[in-house]
């Protein structure tokens, strides 16, 4: 779709758009001539080259058209000089050599470092939730290691549940849930509330369990982009869990295309250009450009190629900051713009190790934003897994993902039982 920018010389510093080769689709690269796809030029995609041969991408012309950006704050980058801003070209970075299949991930331009032995999801689930499961473990042991089930005992799974970050909501629901259970299955010894517990939590996890489902394939021709928006705080791995989301996608047979949404941290446009060459994904940035101009760029790009899935980056934010929690509502609303369902999903990302903490965040990104799932990354840098009990009680929006590692294949849906299973099981 994008041969007719082949039509105009590009200027030097600019990136010549008529490399821009169509994305692997159900399973097919397409090696065709872009010329060969181009359908009549409609008003919009006039204006798209008008704007892009002065220099100015459309989405640009569309931010600036959102009535309430007067109260908006200054750009996020150091440049605030809006002209200057204004003439960023659009960096369309396209894999060079795309894989046949779409699994492939090992680009020839960036090898990967070698891999030991795959391992399967459970195992790298258990191997992940390990530090949490050793700090159970080793404080249950008191709990579970014989004797009467009497007051003393519940006393010390009190304490257990509290220090696992569970809050103090799930740990009275999980302490009422269990006295009952034994109760009704007249258990007596202290050995057999293992699996009261693991029963308890589970049914309290259980809800969170929503995962995402995304639209069927359609034909090429009908078919518009899923749009998924990432938010979080600074660092909580919201580019790192678009690499991993772009690898299990495309298993799934979806082709990806990635927003640099995050034009504030200064690495975080190369971080996910990197991203998108290990998963041989096309990555839409501009240099220090507006974020929400290059959200609504990409997903005009995936609606010309007919690509399935847009992940959209954007910088990270706390809740506090009130001028950047407008920003990233701005970047939603300008998303509409482009495709008025998007964002299908408003994924905010989580950082397991903050505890409690988390419960605010997700209210506060809830209210500003209206989040249809989390990502619980680093879970298996926590030895306190329970904060998932602690949002199910207090603010549970679905857990669509979790992440246990920094690998690519560190992520997954989110499966309760596996969850309770890798959590509560005895430590090896
Ligand atoms: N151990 C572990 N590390 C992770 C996980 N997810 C992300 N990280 C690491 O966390 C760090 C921050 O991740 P990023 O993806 O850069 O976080 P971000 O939210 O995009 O950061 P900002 O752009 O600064 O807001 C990186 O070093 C990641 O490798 C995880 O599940 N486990």
């Amino acid at each position: 779709m994008f041969g007719f920018f082949k039509k105009k010389k590009p200027a030097a510093d600019e990136v010549d758009l008529s490399k821009i080769k169509p994305q692997p689709y159900d399973n097919e690269y397409r090696d065709d001539e872009p010329e060969e796809v181009v359908a009549p030029l409609t008003d919009k995609q006039k204006a798209y080259i008008d704007a892009h041969q002065s220099g100015n991408p459309i989405s640009q012309l569309v931010a600036d058209t959102i009535d309430d950006d007067a109260e908006l704050p200054p750009p996020l980058s150091d440049n605030t000089d809006n002209d200057t801003q204004k003439k960023k070209p659009l960096e369309v970075n396209t894999p060079a050599q795309p894989a046949a299949a779409p699994v492939a991930v090992n680009s020839p331009a960036t090898p990967e470092p070698a891999e030991p032995a795959k391992q399967g999801w459970a195992a790298r689930l258990k191997q992940g939730l390990s530090k949490s499961r050793n700090h159970m473990s080793k404080s249950l042991a008191g709990v579970f290691g014989g004797g009467k089930i009497d007051e003393d005992l519940y006393e010390e799974l009190e304490t257990v549940l509290l220090t696992s970050d569970m809050g103090i909501e799930a740990t009275e629901h999980l302490l009422a849930d269990v006295r009952r259970r034994v109760s009704l299955r007249g258990l007596s010894n202290a050995d057999e509330l293992r699996g009261a517990l693991k029963d308890s939590l589970y049914e309290l996890l259980k809800p969170l369990e929503k995962p995402l489902t995304l639209p069927e394939n359609h034909a090429p021709e009908n078919k518009t982009p899923f749009v998924i928006m990432m938010a979080g705080v600074n660092g909580a791995g919201k580019t790192t869990s678009i690499g991993k989301l772009a690898k299990y996608f495309q298993t799934q047979g979806k082709s990806v295309l990635l927003a640099a949404g995050d034009t504030f941290r200064a690495a975080a446009r190369e971080q996910l250009q990197q991203w998108g060459e290990r998963n041989h994904v096309t990555v839409i940035s501009q240099a220090s450009g507006d974020s929400a101009a290059v959200c609504f760029d990409a997903v005009e790009a995936a609606k010309a190629r007919g690509i399935d899935i847009v992940l959209a980056d954007t910088a990270g934010r706390l809740p506090t900051q009130l001028h950047l929690m407008e920003e990233i509502k701005k970047v939603k609303r300008v998303l509409q713009k482009s495709l008025p369902a998007a964002p299908h999903e408003i994924i905010l990302v989580l950082d397991a190790n903050i505890g409690q903490n988390a419960i605010n965040q997700v209210a506060a990104f809830d209210d500003a934003l209206g989040l249809t799932g989390l990502i619980v990354s680093k879970l298996d840098g926590t030895a306190k897994g329970g904060i998932l009990a602690a949002l199910a009680s207090t603010h549970p929006v679905p857990v669509r993902y979790i992440g246990v590692g920094e690998g690519i294949d560190d992520l997954r849906p989110f499966d309760a039982r596996a969850f309770v299973d890798a959590l509560l099981d005895e430590a090896a």
